[in-house]
């Protein structure tokens, strides 16, 4: 179907949902089949051959769900709309959509990956074990194009990154690519802040986890990117079987509708609490993107864990991007897995919080917050205060 060009928000409610008056529903409807009935062997054997040659969408129903789901593909094609790529393709967590990625350029022989620290830790982890058979070059923003081997398959970068919302250039970074392919992480930002693809990033990343279900209760994954690596994308998902579920497509179909109003009341809160934090003297420091979002971070200078202890209306836990506020210590779970000596020199020291703002008010966090603090036993060795530092690589 040719869709006209259409704002973001109008996007987030329609992409993926233009068939639905035709066929006479509203909701998109849930399809939880794991088979689906054929007459015609000769014909199905047909259509197998061609997704195994050419890794395109099956046309008529799926053989299998593992091949393809049509709850899940409305999520795809919504995404795909909203960061401005040609497809997009789900898989079961954040981490099976990189090990996907991973997977297509090893099995191309491209099996050198430069990357740019920090990054959501399990994937710092994923890279620097070489687990799937890839070999990590880790550099800075700078040193992209002199790291870049005949052999290398991907360079990947977070922008704002997980956790210490440093930023980036991403078409900076583009350019020092060359032909190689740059794999942008846009959890934290999402589509509403930044589009990876139009600053010339061939791959863009989501924990659909987070932002993009938006509600704590569904986890995802998907990459957005040029149809011809979907299509090498969805021959891996088939073979690996990282399929993303069909009820938690339907809930990130009906997250992405929300998505912009979410995005933009919580970063307005997380700026107003950077700017009362950066003022407070009880903390250090505070890392807050210039390009916005609902997540902060910032350094205390008494114990981190009495302010993770400390909090009732805040959430003590990992993850990000729900409605309701979450706040971890990053050094203890997202990035315990991180050996020690990268994780500091990659700036995430003992000392820091991270903090995904809700859509609660503003004031009720602020003294959930403030009370946690007074618990932490923090003395400023100076008393001198700051603005929100830029986070900054
Ligand atoms: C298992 S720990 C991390 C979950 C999530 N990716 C986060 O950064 O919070």
């Amino acid at each position: 179907m040719e869709i006209p060009s259409r704002s973001l928000a109008t996007e987030a409610v329609h992409a993926g949902r233009e068939d639905l008056a035709a066929l006479g529903l509203h909701a998109a409807p849930l399809d939880l089949s794991t088979t689906y009935p054929s007459y015609d062997s000769r014909a199905e054997a047909a259509r197998i051959d061609e997704f195994a040659a050419t890794g395109a969408r099956l046309q008529g129903p799926p053989v299998y769900a593992r091949l393809d789901n049509p709850t899940v593909a409305r999520f795809e094609q919504g995404l795909a709309r909203l960061e401005g790529t040609e497809s997009a393709v789900a898989f079961a967590s954040g981490m099976a959509a990189l090990s996907a990625v991973l997977l297509v350029r090893v099995s191309m022989g491209l099996r050198h990956v430069v990357a740019v620290r920090p990054l959501y830790g399990c994937s710092d982890h994923l890279l620097d074990t070489g687990l799937l058979g890839t070999e990590v070059t880790w550099t800075d923003p700078a040193g992209v194009a002199d790291a870049i081997r005949p052999d290398t398959g991907l360079v990947m970068v977070e922008t704002p990154a997980n956790p210490t919302l440093a930023e980036l250039n991403l078409r900076a970074v583009a350019h020092s690519c060359g032909e190689v392919p740059l794999l942008a992480d846009n959890t934290f930002a999402t589509p509403v802040l930044q589009r990876p693809a139009a600053e010339g990033a061939r791959l863009v990343l989501h924990s659909a986890t987070k932002y993009l279900g938006g509600h704590g209760d569904v986890m995802g994954g998907v990459v957005a990117c040029d149809e011809e690596f979907a299509r090498k994308l969805r021959q891996i998902r088939f073979a690996t079987g990282g399929v993303l579920h069909p009820l938690a497509g339907y809930l990130l179909l009906r997250g992405l509708a929300t998505l912009p109003v979410r995005v933009r009341a919580q970063s307005a809160t997380a700026a107003e609490l950077a700017t009362r934090l950066a003022a407070d003297p009880r903390v250090a420091k505070v890392h807050y993107p210039k390009i916005g979002g609902a997540m902060v971070a910032f350094e205390v200078h008494g114990d981190p864990h009495e302010v993770t202890a400390g909090v009732r209306l805040i959430t003590p836990a990992v993850s990000l991007g729900s409605v309701d506020t979450l706040i971890q210590h990053p050094g203890s779970i997202s990035h315990r897995i991180v050996d020690p000596v990268d994780r500091f020199s990659g700036g995430i020291g003992d000392k820091l919080l991270r903090m995904s703002v809700g859509l609660e008010d503003v004031d009720d966090l602020w003294a959930d917050l403030d009370a946690a603090l007074a618990g932490s036993a923090t003395t400023p060795p100076d008393g001198e205060r700051r603005a929100p530092a830029p986070a900054g690589r």
